[in-house]
């Protein structure tokens, strides 16, 4: 496992699906310059998503591989597919002089946060149900996942009290300004003039 040097962060960012966490994580992380870990998983590729951006698209037999060569620091089991995060891709992005952030559900967010204790910050992003069903449908969501995603909503919404911080992702603008200057300050940085 990489040991993080000083000053070096973790943003995991959590929530229900379809809260916007890989929105607003995008564009909270282009300003402020963290690059995000991108996930292995054995779940076919949709057709809006692009291999090594979204996800690492990888067979069973390669993840099985990777699992025996002991590559992977977390590993879920999501839907009847498996995801996982490499430990090398961690170290590779904080080598490169990078602070970083991970979207994982409550699961991944808790493993990352008993490794990685203070230099991870759980970030719950959320909005309420019909909000979410709503945006899952016109992103074109099959009838069958929004079924599925949502039938883990109330697990999911109970993880925000343990988070360091959250986020009601309601007007995308606002989200994103106050995330942002919550990760600036964060980060010790106060780089970003907001105000
Ligand atoms: N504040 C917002 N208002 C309206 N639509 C939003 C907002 N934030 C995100 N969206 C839209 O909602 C959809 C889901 O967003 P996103 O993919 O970022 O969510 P997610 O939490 O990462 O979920 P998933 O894991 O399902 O991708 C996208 O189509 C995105 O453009
Ligand atoms: N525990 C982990 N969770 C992960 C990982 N990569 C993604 N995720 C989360 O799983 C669900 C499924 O997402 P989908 O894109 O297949 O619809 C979602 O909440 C992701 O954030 C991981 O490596 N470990």
């Amino acid at each position: 496992m990489y040991t993080l040097k000083e000053k070096e962060m973790i943003f995991v960012f959590t929530g229900p699906h379809g809260a916007g966490r890989k929105t607003v994580a995008e564009m909270s992380g282009s300003t402020l310059g963290l690059k995000q870990v991108i996930s292995y998983t054995t779940r076919p590729q949709r057709p809006t998503e692009f291999d090594g951006q979204d996800y690492h698209f990888i067979t069973s037999k390669q993840f099985a591989d990777a699992q025996e060569r002991n590559e992977f620091i977390e590993i879920g089991t999501i839907n009847h597919h498996f995801y996982g995060i490499k430990s090398n891709d961690i170290q590779q992005m904080f080598l490169a002089g990078h602070n970083i952030y991970l979207i994982l559900n409550r699961f991944g967010a808790a493993t990352l946060k008993e490794l990685y204790g203070d230099r991870v910050v759980r970030v719950f992003i959320y909005a309420d149900r019909d909000i979410l069903e709503k945006r899952m449908r016109e992103s074109g969501d099959s009838e069958e996942n929004i079924r599925l995603y949502l039938s883990h909503f109330e697990e999911e919404m109970a993880y925000r009290e343990e988070c360091e911080v959250s986020f009601e992702n309601l007007d995308l603008a606002h989200t994103v300004f106050d995330l942002t200057k919550t990760l600036d300050e964060t980060l010790g940085r106060n780089l970003v003039d907001l105000d």
